[in-house]
């Protein structure tokens, strides 16, 4: 049993925002030196040192995330050896999928997931941003998460402090019980320690097989109408106030289906479960589906205002972008996913001819003819 935190974006490609939060660990020489993988991988074990002290496991500060460390010679990796799995588990080929906020989309998912065990002989991750994989044992995660707790003790916390003892076998965080704040950038169970709890934006109720039943549940302040992308048909807008950034929608809702249905349908989400299984949603009907069947892909990184993850065995769609009034809810559905569907995932501008043999083979642009 590993323990695997999962949430990520799938993104086309990083802008230097998403680094922001790596800087403050770089002197300006050491950071213009270092190409992006290095960047992707740094952020990524922050990331699960982070995520593995939110879990109360006792992980040590990367070196290079320690103050006062010698500076980087530009040769000398900023990480320790470490046989660990976490470490293994960034890969260059993951570069592509530029772990970022989000991401459960179906074919993306296999595509990676086909490509992990074939390269490496077992089921790993998901495609998604990785944040911590702790590699241990239901057992000593168990004990190790004692120990910090003696640590506590030790230090003379007030006793009231203390986790009450409990002779039922705590319960392991599961992959998908995490949430993120934007703001932070970080993961947290139940609510963020600086910003509070998360604003979760439930449906209006309708009655399952109810004619026109999606567009019965749609919240208040949200409109379905023709789309801003031409010739993408239906989208969901807000008429409502401006969405914050952090707010949460979903879960997405539809039909078990299986796995060949769903992967023929525009609507469907996979639906991670454990190594061995899978479940897919499918919203294709909208008499047993719920509005966010009708929320539009983004053609690139700046649309994208919804980022879809997997909670608590969900699909979920999480503002990280403020959407204003009359602004299109748009969420990312993969590079994979959005290709197969014909959908044209980036907006080229018109090529200069010394440019088109270049733009052709770097810009991913699809059309369903
Ligand atoms: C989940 S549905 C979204 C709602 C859909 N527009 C409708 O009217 O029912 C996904 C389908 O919408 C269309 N679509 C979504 N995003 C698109 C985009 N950026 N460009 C073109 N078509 C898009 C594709 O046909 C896709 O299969």
């Amino acid at each position: 049993e590993r323990l695997i935190v999962i949430q990520g974006q799938i993104t086309s490609g990083d802008t230097s925002d998403d680094f922001d939060d790596l800087k403050r660990y770089f002197s300006k020489t050491e950071w213009i030196h270092l190409v992006k993988a290095e960047k992707v991988r740094y952020r990524s074990v922050r990331r699960n040192h982070l995520a593995m002290l939110a879990i109360g496991l006792n992980s040590p500060v990367p070196a290079f995330m320690r103050k006062g460390r010698p500076q980087m010679d530009n040769t000398a990796p900023l990480f320790e050896p470490s046989d660990s799995e976490e470490e293994d588990e960034w890969t260059p080929h993951l570069e592509r999928y530029t772990p970022g906020r989000t991401a459960v989309n179906l074919k993306t998912l296999y595509l990676l997931r086909y490509h992990q065990e074939s390269s490496r002989g077992s089921l790993q991750i998901p495609p998604t941003d990785c944040v911590c994989v702790s590699g241990l044992s239901k057992r000593q995660w168990l004990e190790r998460r004692g120990q910090t707790q003696d640590l506590n003790y030790q230090r003379g916390k007030n006793l009231r402090d203390r986790t009450r003892v409990s002779y039922i076998e705590e319960e392991e965080p599961k992959d998908d019980h995490f949430l993120f704040c934007e703001d932070c950038c970080d993961f947290f169970i139940g609510k963020c320690e600086l910003h509070g709890a998360p604003v979760f934006i439930p449906d209006t109720p309708a009655p399952q097989g109810a004619p026109d039943r999606a567009r019965l549940t749609l919240p208040p302040g949200l409109e379905i109408k023709t789309s801003g992308i031409p010739g993408a048909g239906l989208g969901v807008f807000n008429q409502g106030d401006t969405v914050a950034v952090g707010t949460h929608y979903g879960p997405y809702e539809g039909e078990n289906t299986e796995k060949d249905q769903a992967m023929e349908s525009g609507y469907s989400w996979v639906i991670y479960k454990n190594r061995l299984l899978d479940d897919y949603i499918d919203a294709k009907r909208e008499t047993y589906s719920n509005w966010m069947r009708y929320v539009n892909c983004a053609r690139n990184e700046e649309e994208q205002n919804l980022v879809a993850f997997q909670y608590r065995g969900g699909i979920l769609y999480r503002c990280c972008k403020p959407i204003a009034v009359g602004d299109e809810l748009l969420v990312w559905y993969g590079e994979e996913y959005a290709r197969d569907l014909g959908i044209c995932i980036c907006v080229c501008e018109t090529p200069e001819p010394e440019d088109i043999l270049i733009k052709n083979t770097s810009c991913w642009k699809y059309s369903k003819t």
